[in-house]
Order: structure tokens, then sequence, then C-alpha cells
């Protein structure tokens, strides 16, 4: 095993790695209550939902760790779990079970995409600062959601937004669960996020605002059935020929893509795993990352993305695939921690939200601002994404800035090929669709 997982030349050992992978699991852990409760918005089963994000979780996982050997954690991402309730679900209307096969198609699409190496070629013709722009965006989003949900940020008629009522007690307890973990993460310890919730569950059990488990049933139980949910991904592919679904598909696509691409870049750098500014073994994560989309849509979740917090376990250490396998370990595990559903309400998984936006955006520190022509698109990239409520639009806005201002500037040969196509392909969704 030693050998497999390369540890000698890593220079890394046993202990080191399973820490890391507990520090990693504990870091995302969160996802198990967010993620039902997300999609538990768009009429989906709960339980369902919670058996669906562990197994794809743990599957993507696994295939992370043993087939890329990469440090990297996967589940459910949260900027796609949002955009699948809000967007597809509550805002086009469209029925979950078809939203789910849509995103089963993105991964297969994504799969073969990375298999005839043209996912490598698109994501080298994407410039930097584009590739960081979108994984910030997607933050500030998950972020706004996050704010929303615990109420701190509300509807204004005159202003479209305003902070919410202070005074009330569930705003309240959101506000305290995200001071709590800020100061739990800022201190170093990285499963913040997740004591964080511990500590909200505990303080709104005292204050009567969150219920009680009835004993040990209350907290370890049977896994969840997966029959409202398995299989719909697969029974529903007739119905997604729609314009509409056509561009759910793609976004789904696209941001699965650029914020895959972001994050291995970023979880390789800091392990120390990169070779000349590459990713080894690129192929191999990729497909491990779109498998797991592949698998959780027919299980009966939104796409399987690599997780930003996968940082945590490289910062204690872990370097090789053992600390993925030691996360999808833990996520088996969590399997039986279904009943604890029902006290993690919107209020104690909102700071989770609003704080990977703040680990998202970090990103931003690498975009070159003092070249203007690249400025502009970063920007609309992340501001559109919370202002229009869509991923997609901020992805567009910024890809039809970018040809036009390296155009102007002089710099038209540096722009590849496929940006100026991607630019008109966005400039007729808006005209059409948009
Ligand atoms: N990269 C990434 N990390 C996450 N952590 C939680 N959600 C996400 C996501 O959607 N993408």
């Amino acid at each position: 095993m030693k050998k497999y997982f390369q540890f000698d030349e890593l220079g890394t050992n046993f202990k080191t790695e399973t820490i890391a992978g507990i520090t990693t699991f504990l870091a995302m852990a969160y996802i198990l209550f967010v993620n039902p409760a997300t999609l538990g918005e768009a009429g989906m089963d709960k339980g369902a939902v919670f058996t669906a994000t562990a197994l794809a979780a743990a599957i993507g996982t696994l295939i992370m760790g043993l087939v890329a050997k990469y440090p990297v954690v996967l589940a459910p991402g949260m900027g796609l779990n949002a955009f699948f309730t809000y967007t597809v679900v509550i805002g086009l209307g469209i029925p979950w079970e078809t939203a789910l096969s849509g995103v089963l198609v993105s991964g297969i699409i994504l799969v073969l995409l990375t298999l005839t190496k043209i996912r490598e070629k698109i994501i080298d013709a994407i410039p930097g600062n584009l590739k960081l722009a979108v994984g910030a965006g997607i933050g500030l989003f998950i972020a706004f959601v996050g704010l929303q949900s615990a109420g701190i940020v509300v509807n204004n008629d005159a202003t479209l937004v305003g902070i919410g009522d202070l005074t009330s007690p569930t705003v309240l307890l959101a506000i305290f669960g995200l001071i709590i973990s800020v100061i739990l993460l800022t201190s170093g310890i990285k499963a913040g996020i997740f004591y964080g919730m511990i500590i909200s569950v505990i303080v709104g059990m005292i204050f009567g605002l969150i219920p009680l488990p009835a004993g040990i049933s209350g907290i370890v139980g049977e896994v969840p059935s997966l029959a409202p949910t398995f299989g719909q991904a697969l029974a529903n592919l007739g119905n997604i020929f729609t314009i509409d679904m056509l561009v759910v598909i793609l976004t789904f696509m696209f941001v699965d893509f650029f914020d895959t691409a972001g994050t291995l870049v970023a979880v390789a750098s800091q392990a120390g795993i990169m070779k000349d500014g590459k990713l080894p073994r690129a192929g191999r994560a990729l497909v491990s990352d779109s498998s797991g989309t592949v698998v959780g849509a027919i299980l009966g979740t939104s796409s399987t993305t690599s997780y930003v917090e996968s940082t945590a376990g490289v910062g204690v250490g872990g370097k090789s695939g053992f600390t993925a396998v030691v996360a999808a370990g833990c996520f088996l595990l969590a399997l039986f921690f279904s009943p604890l559903l029902s006290i993690v309400t919107a209020e104690v998984t909102a700071p989770a939200l609003i704080i990977v936006g703040v680990l998202m955006a970090s990103q931003l520190k690498n975009v070159e601002w003092d070249r203007f022509e690249v400025a502009v698109p970063a920007f609309f990239t992340v501001l559109m994404m919370p202002l229009t409520y869509s991923i997609a639009t901020g992805i567009a806005v910024g890809f039809i800035f970018y040809p036009i201002t390296m155009l102007v500037k002089g710099k038209a040969k540096e722009v590849h090929p496929i940006m100026y196509a991607l630019a008109v392909i966005f400039i007729l969704y808006f005209i059409f669709l948009g």
C-alpha cells in the first residue's frame, strides 16, 4: 500500500494521511445536511438525498484516491446544488427528475470530453484569470444563497436587497453560528464549519429553536432508502430534449468544468504535486471527478465535484490518494447518522454556505487586476453571478467581454479561437434565450 500510494517519494506516511483524510472529511461533513436541505427545497426526498450524497461522495472520492491518487475529496458541490434547486427547478419549473437527467448527461459528456483529451484543450484555451474569476464568482453566489437562507439578507422593493430582521431568534442563531465558525477557522481549527454547526445546534436546542433528539435513535439510525431518487435520472432521459434543458445541461457542464479545473490546480499546488506548472495524471483526475457526477446523478444528487475543502487535509500534510481513501471511508460511516437531519436546520447550515464563499473567493488574489483588459471580464464574471442569481450568466458576461477588451488592446492573437467561439455562443444565448 505504501508503494501504491508512493508514500516515500511524496514524503508522507500512514498516520499523516489518515489524519489528513479525517480532517478533510470533517471540513466538508456539513454537505451531508446542507445538500438534503437544498435539494429538498426542489421537492426531493431528504433521506434519499442524504444517502445519495454520502454514497456519491464516497464513490467519487474512492475513484479519485485510487485511480488519480490525489488527496482530493469529492462531494455534491454547493454551487451546482443551489443552481439545480433555485434556477432549474424553482426558476424554470423543470421537474427535479428531469434536472437529474441533465446532471447525468452533463457528467457523461464530461467523461467523453476528457477521454478524447478535448477537455484538457479547452481548459488550456481559457485564460487563467477567467478560471479564477469563475471559481470566485461561484463562491459569492453560494454566500448570497447562505445569507438569504439565514434571513440576514432579505428582499427590499426599493433597493432589491436589504438587511433582515436582526432581532429574529433564527436569524440570530445563524449569525451566532457564523461567528463561532469564523472564530474556530481563524484559530486554525480546520473543521471549524463542522464544529460551528454542532455548537449552533446545541445553542438552538437550549433556546428551544431546534428540537431535542429522542435518545440514541435520534442520532444513529438505519440508512435512509434511496428508492425515491434512485434511477430517476435514467428514467427521465426522454424529457431532456428542450431548449431550456440544453442550456441547463451546458451550464452544469461548464460550471463543473471550471470549478474542477480551478480546484484541482489549487489543491495540487498546495500539496506540491504539480509538475512544471501542470497537473500530473490530469486526465485521470478529471475522469474521476466526472464519474462522481454520473454516479451521483443515478443515485439522486446534483453534480459531484472536487472540493476546495480538500485544502484542509493537505494543510495538515496529506499528499497522496490515501487521504482520499480515508475520507471516503468516513462518508460511508456517516450513512448511519441520518437522524441528525431533522436537527440540522437552515439556520445551522447557512454559515457553511457563507464560509465556503470566503474559501472560494480567496482565488481572487491571483487575478491580474492591474491589467484593465483582464480586470473587466474577471470583475463581471464574479459580480454578475450573485446579482443575476445565475452562475451561467456570470460566465457568459465575462466570456463576452474578454475578446472585446483583448481585441481593443491589440492582443487579439493572445485570445484562443475557442474563446471567440464561446463569446459568439453566449451572445446568441442572450439574444434568443436571455
Ligand atoms: N470547488 C468547490 N468546492 C466546494 N465546496 C463546497 N461546495 C463546493 C463547490 O461547489 N465547489
